[in-house]
């Protein structure tokens, strides 16, 4: 222990809090750990040096500091630290989340660009998106026609899927396997978010003493078996002559056909990409979920949105995509929302190399988290940066696209958000829509207190307990 910190003396590495033997600095983390390091940051500094367990760790957590690592050092910088439940079926080998910045990482990422967001798949998901949403206004509507509460997250979570398998398969999933999927996310973003001791003591990762690695095998199991069922519907349809869809699976598929050696896209490359942007797609519900507990707890911003879209929409059957640009309102809640509520509040990432950032020694090998919740609220930038204020938008051209450092929920750099310009068209859509044909209210059994923003975020990207909310139909 004592060399330990000699060592670590004489690297130079950035402040931070003192470690105690063998745990480090981990009782310093409760079970929200992006805010208990905004707290240990406010006082060690915007790149703070700790140990979690015997791992090493550099938490950014100031725009400049995210700038100098998602910027200036992303070459050295850009490798993943995953956690060990990744590893489960194998799935950090073949997944875009966690690949390092080489070749297949490369392949995967322009592919997904190519079978998502070339223009004319754009222009084909127009009109998906919509059919999408306006199936997501039904289902609210039954709801309010029959008096019950809405599960706002779980709402926008199905209409995300349904967009997500469209657009990869060319098919709406059956209704049991797009429960499934939906299941499988939701388990494993608990499971991977969760605290595991693996993680914090590599050494003994191979015994897998809570078992998260051995259930996330199972969901990984679960999943790649939907996958695979839509690959071999696809092939048995090729061989029967069926014309060719061009979705991403048909882009993945000739993509392996047409390489010699076709070990980069093969059947775990294609398992391994669409169970990470179906595990996407939470993000927006996420986000879904969160803009509307605000509101409910901010009504001049509620009626403002809401006046807006009234005058934007009027009577027109279904807000569409042309409708975005006109509503400045309804993108500055979104945008205020992702501030506040990151989804993601902390990507990790590994130095592969040595780096040098004020004078301070980033180690390579060392984890280095981005406090994009820290990041979002960071005072400097912000005037009352903890208030949900989408007025702060209105004379400002901040962006979320990773060139405005104050302002990263989907991250910046080589690895900023694979699922940015869907998400973005998809909570615009989802919200408008919802805001603009009900009104909303808390169930009565909410209490006076309304939603207690602190209290519903778990560890997970969800909320602890459903945030479920009366809709009623404005006639
Ligand atoms: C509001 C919605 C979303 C937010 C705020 C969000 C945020 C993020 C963040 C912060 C990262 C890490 C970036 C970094 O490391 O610097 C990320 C990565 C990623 N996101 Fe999203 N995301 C959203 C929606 C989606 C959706 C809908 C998909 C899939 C269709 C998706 C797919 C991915 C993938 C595949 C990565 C990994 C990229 C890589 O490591 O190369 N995301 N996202």
């Amino acid at each position: 222990y004592v060399l330990q910190l000699l060592a670590d003396a004489r690297r130079r590495l950035p402040p931070g809090p003192w470690p105690l033997p063998l745990i480090g600095n981990l009782h310093q983390l409760d079970h929200l750990p992006h805010r208990s390091l905004a707290r240990l940051a406010a006082r060690h500094g915007p790149l703070m040096s700790l140990r979690l367990g015997t791992v090493r760790a550099v938490v950014a957590s100031s725009p400049e500091m995210a700038r100098e690592v998602l910027q200036r050092h992303n070459a050295d910088i850009a490798a993943r630290s995953f956690g060990d439940s990744m590893r489960a079926g194998g799935h950090c080998e073949n997944s875009v989340v966690c690949l390092p910045p080489r070749l297949r990482w490369r392949a995967l990422r322009r592919l997904s660009t190519v079978g998502l967001f070339s223009p004319r798949r754009l222009d084909a998901m127009r009109a998906l998106l919509e059919e999408k949403v306006a199936e997501l206004v039904r289902r609210v509507s039954g709801h309010a026609a029959r008096g019950e509460a809405v599960d706002v997250g779980h709402a926008a979570h199905v209409a995300a899927l349904g967009v997500l398998s469209r657009t990869m398969f060319s098919v709406d999933l059956d209704p049991e396997a797009a429960r499934e999927v939906s299941d499988i996310v939701d388990e494993a973003s608990v499971l991977g978010t969760g605290p595991n001791v693996s993680d914090f003591f590599p050494a003994i990762a191979p015994a897998d003493l809570q078992g998260v690695r051995r259930r996330m095998a199972r969901l990984v199991k679960r999943m790649y078996a939907i996958i695979d069922e839509q690959i071999e519907r696809r092939m048995h349809g090729r061989t029967a002559g069926e014309p060719r869809k061009n979705d991403l699976l048909d882009v993945m598929l000739e993509e392996g056909e047409s390489k010699e050696d076709s070990n980069e896209i093969n059947r775990d490359a294609i398992r391994g990409l669409f169970t990470d942007l179906f595990t996407g797609g939470e993000t927006t519900s996420h986000t879904m979920e969160c803009a509307m507990a605000e509101l409910l707890q901010c009504p001049n911003s509620m009626r403002r949105v809401q006046e807006e879209l009234k005058s934007v929409i009027g009577t027109k059957q279904q807000m569409d995509e042309h409708d975005i640009t006109k509503l400045p309102y309804l993108q500055a809640v979104i945008k205020e929302t992702l501030r506040l509520h990151p989804p993601v509040p902390l990507p990790p990432y590994e130095a592969e190399a040595t780096v040098e950032i004020q004078g301070y020694t980033i180690p390579k090998g060392a984890k280095v988290l981005i406090n994009l919740w820290a990041i979002n609220r960071c005072a400097n930038a912000w005037t009352e940066p903890d208030k949900f204020m989408p007025e702060r938008f209105y004379d400002s051209d901040i962006t979320f696209m990773g060139r405005d450092f104050q302002l990263i929920p989907f991250g910046a750099g080589r690895r900023i958000c694979l699922g940015l310009p869907l998400a973005h068209r998809m909570v615009h859509l989802m919200l408008g829509s919802l805001l603009h044909r009900f009104t909303w209210t808390l169930p009565a059994e909410a209490g006076k207190n309304g939603v207690d923003m602190r209290e519903r975020f778990g560890l997970t990207l969800s909320f602890v307990v459903p945030l479920y909310v009366i809709a009623q139909e404005i006639q």
